[in-house]
């Protein structure tokens, strides 16, 4: 059984950078692409600094529940408190999709919704996507979509809240 999981990590307290690549060294060899830093504005509404953003699609042989533990491990491991909602946060980690056998987990549970509910109005999610993965696809109430077209049909304030950073990190 090959489990492969789009993973969304985001940071905006703390030293962010540093807590995004460790989330990708935590993940090790199971890495098959990951997109650079993405400096992003703010989603959700809470007046707040902007967001460090970055997009790992891993393989393993985890369940979706394990893919969301780890996700967790990450965040219990950066001291993660929770607050307010989509309030700021040293790193957040949310499973976006899971294919297993290379066909894609639909779930409506609340603890472990697949795909993520959110992830087709979040242009912090779909442009690092794109870069990690530029044939990705996305299940949506309407259909499987293209990443691509998610993005081109958001609004261009919010594709221009997200700038994809020089410095590309490890
Ligand atoms: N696909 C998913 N990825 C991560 N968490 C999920 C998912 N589906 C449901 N959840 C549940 O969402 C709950 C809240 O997660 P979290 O605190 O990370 O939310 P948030 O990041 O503030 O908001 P959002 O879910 O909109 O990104 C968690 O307890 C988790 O069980
Ligand atoms: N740009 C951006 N905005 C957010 C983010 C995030 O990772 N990036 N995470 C949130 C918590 O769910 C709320 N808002």
């Amino acid at each position: 059984m090959t489990s492969r999981a789009v993973l969304s990590a985001g940071s905006n307290l703390g030293d962010s950078r540093a807590r995004l690549a460790e989330v990708v060294e935590a993940l090790g060899d199971r890495v098959v692409a990951v997109s650079g830093v993405y400096v992003t504005a703010p989603w959700g509404g809470v007046e707040q600094d902007d967001f460090v953003n970055r997009t790992i699609i891993a393989d393993s042989e985890w369940s979706p529940r394990e893919w969301l533990a780890f996700c967790r491990e990450c965040e219990r491991a950066a001291d993660r408190v929770r607050q307010v909602r989509w309030g700021p946060r040293t790193l957040d980690v949310d499973v976006i999709s899971v294919e297993v056998d290379g066909a894609a987990v639909r779930s409506d549970d609340p603890e472990l919704t697949l795909p993520h509910p959110r992830a087709a109005e979040r242009a912090f999610v779909l442009a690092p996507w794109l870069e990690a993965d530029p044939d990705a696809r996305l299940w949506t109430p309407g259909g499987e979509r293209p990443v691509a077209e998610l993005l081109e049909a958001l609004p261009a304030t919010e594709r221009a809240g997200v700038r994809r950073d020089a410095e590309q990190t490890r």
